[in-house]
């Protein structure tokens, strides 16, 4: 039997309300297994599948959900939510896989317009003969979303709640662009980011905005509405949010300036600003733990081991370990600034400038604070130096640059000051006052970078890698 078949989940439909974990119903585990040839085919191709590179071997269902009634009779598209386990050869156990979340349209036939969602007609099982299709695309599936925003509460596993009342009727769209999940924009007034890769545990993306906009944080759209599946840790699955209309991203912005012969010194500058003040309310709402010399130890400890994994993964990086290594050792020495700890808080946790948003009145936001995708999630939530955020901006001023022909060196440098002297105005802490703790975070984020930029765009890999040369000679930042 194959490893879909022999899964054992509800189908929680809209009008029963049975939750996931109860016994499948017959059809259930017939129906993954009759989609997941087209999965198999389909899945590794998106944008934000994770594990690029590595063989699926197979699928299981976590829950399942029929939004909108799948039999062949209903009029119009049915609706099946799905989050579901992929499984890669060298996981050992079922449960480790990642997970993702699936809004599957079906229909009898495909409208033309919705020809560039197709993924396949289903060849066997209870949705024989039917089509298969990315549902986010369909306008009446976006439609309905919203409205389940506008009234509250639960469909089987799937518990929706909001924090304001919904503009309904909005025209949906989906958004075209490069992302790590998929967002659908509302007319002007709302974005709804639908995470691909979920996790137990509330996302740092909910949690964070939602505590920045308690604290009376204007720097980051507060989230409007959410939803979730239900669980002893309820996994966060998407965030609708204000959609700043008009607003152009910080890279696209950077670009610009490069692409003009123009410095980008004061938008540097207002971007430290803007990251400081987030900073601080991060710090009014939430924990501030000094890091004890054992998590100091801990965190040069994993910066430590995640060079070593990327070095495995990417074999240029093997010639420049040992430079790289000695600035992790460097804080190691260093052990915990003036016996009182180094001090942490909740950080954004995946800073750069396509996170940064320029409204049309110049007003700078930051969005995405779902942190690095890869890492674990209890590791994105945990407290951290805040320099982390600075070294991501200060990886992402030497990426624009590096992107544009001819290389201008002094552009990065200027902006890379302008960012923290904006910073230290804000915050009275000017980041390159701790040039170790910097330097270790610099060179953890370009490693982090080449990994990323190995699996999900090989063309931008000398990017990172001209950062790896310098920072394994350099002994200061
Ligand atoms: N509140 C918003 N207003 C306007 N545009 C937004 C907003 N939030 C996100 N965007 C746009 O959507 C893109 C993707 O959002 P992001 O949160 O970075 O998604 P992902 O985590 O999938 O990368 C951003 O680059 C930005 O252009
Ligand atoms: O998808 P996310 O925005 O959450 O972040 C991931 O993708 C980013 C690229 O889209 C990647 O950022 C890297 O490239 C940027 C230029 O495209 C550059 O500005 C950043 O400094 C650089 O890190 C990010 O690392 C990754 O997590």
């Amino acid at each position: 039997m194959s490893e879909a078949a022999s899964t054992r989940v509800a189908l929680a439909k809209s009008t029963t309300k049975r939750t996931a974990g109860r016994r499948v119903p017959p059809d259930t585990a017939d129906l993954l297994a009759s989609l997941a040839p087209l999965l198999h085919e389909w899945l590794p191709r998106q944008r934000w599948f994770a594990g690029k590179g590595q063989a699926v071997t197979g699928f299981s269902l976590v829950a399942a959900t029929e939004i909108l009634p799948l039999d062949a009779s209903a009029a119009g598209p049915g609706l099946l939510h799905l989050l579901v386990r992929v499984r890669h050869p060298d996981l050992p156990d079922r449960s480790q896989g990642d997970c993702y979340q699936l809004l599957l349209g079906v229909r009898r036939t495909l409208p033309p317009r919705l020809a560039g969602a197709l993924i396949g007609r289903v060849a066997e099982g209870p949705l024989a003969g039917r089509i298969l299709y990315e549902g986010l695309h369909d306008p009446r599936v976006a439609a309905l979303l919203l409205e389940r925003f506008r009234t509250p509460g639960s469909l089987g596993p799937l518990r929706f709640e909001r924090a304001a009342p919904i503009e309904p009727g909005l025209v949906p769209r989906v958004l075209d662009t490069e992302q790590s999940n998929s967002s659908l924009v509302y007319g002007d007034t709302y974005i709804l980011k639908i995470f691909r890769r979920v996790f137990p545990g509330t996302n740092p993306d909910l949690e964070l905005p939602l505590a920045l906009g308690r604290a009376g944080c204007g720097r980051v759209p507060a989230p409007v509405a959410w939803f979730e599946a239900a669980g002893p840790e309820p996994l966060t699955l998407g965030v609708l949010q204000p959609f700043l209309h008009g607003a152009e991203d910080g890279w696209q912005l950077a670009l610009a300036a490069l692409r003009a012969g123009r410095d980008f010194v004061p938008e540097a500058r207002a971007l430290g600003r803007a990251t400081a003040e987030v900073h601080t309310a991060l710090a009014t709402a939430l924990p501030t733990p000094a890091l004890p010399p054992s998590q100091t130890r801990q965190l040069v400890d994993q910066m430590t081991e995640r060079l070593e994994a990327a070095a495995r993964a990417v074999p240029a990086l093997v010639p420049y370990v040992p430079g790289l290594r000695t600035a992790f050792d460097a804080v190691a020495a260093l052990g915990h600034r003036g016996g009182g700890g180094w001090a942490a808080q909740r950080v954004h946790g995946d800073l750069h400038l396509g996170q940064t948003l320029r409204g049309e009145d110049g007003f700078w936001s930051l969005i995405d604070f779902e942190g690095e995708p890869a890492k674990p999630l209890p590791e994105r939530r945990s407290p951290q130096p805040p320099v982390r955020d600075v070294a991501g901006m200060l990886r992402s001023f030497d990426y624009a640059a590096r992107s544009h022909r001819p290389w201008n060196p002094g552009w990065a440098a200027h902006c890379r000051a302008a960012y923290c002297e904006g910073y230290a105005a804000a915050s009275g802490t000017d980041p390159r006052g701790e040039p170790e703790l910097l330097r270790a975070h610099e060179t953890d984020k370009a490693v982090y970078e080449v990994l990323y930029e190995a699996r999900h765009r090989p063309d931008w890999l000398p990017v990172p890698m001209a950062a790896i040369e310098r920072l394994a000679a350099a002994t200061a930042p």
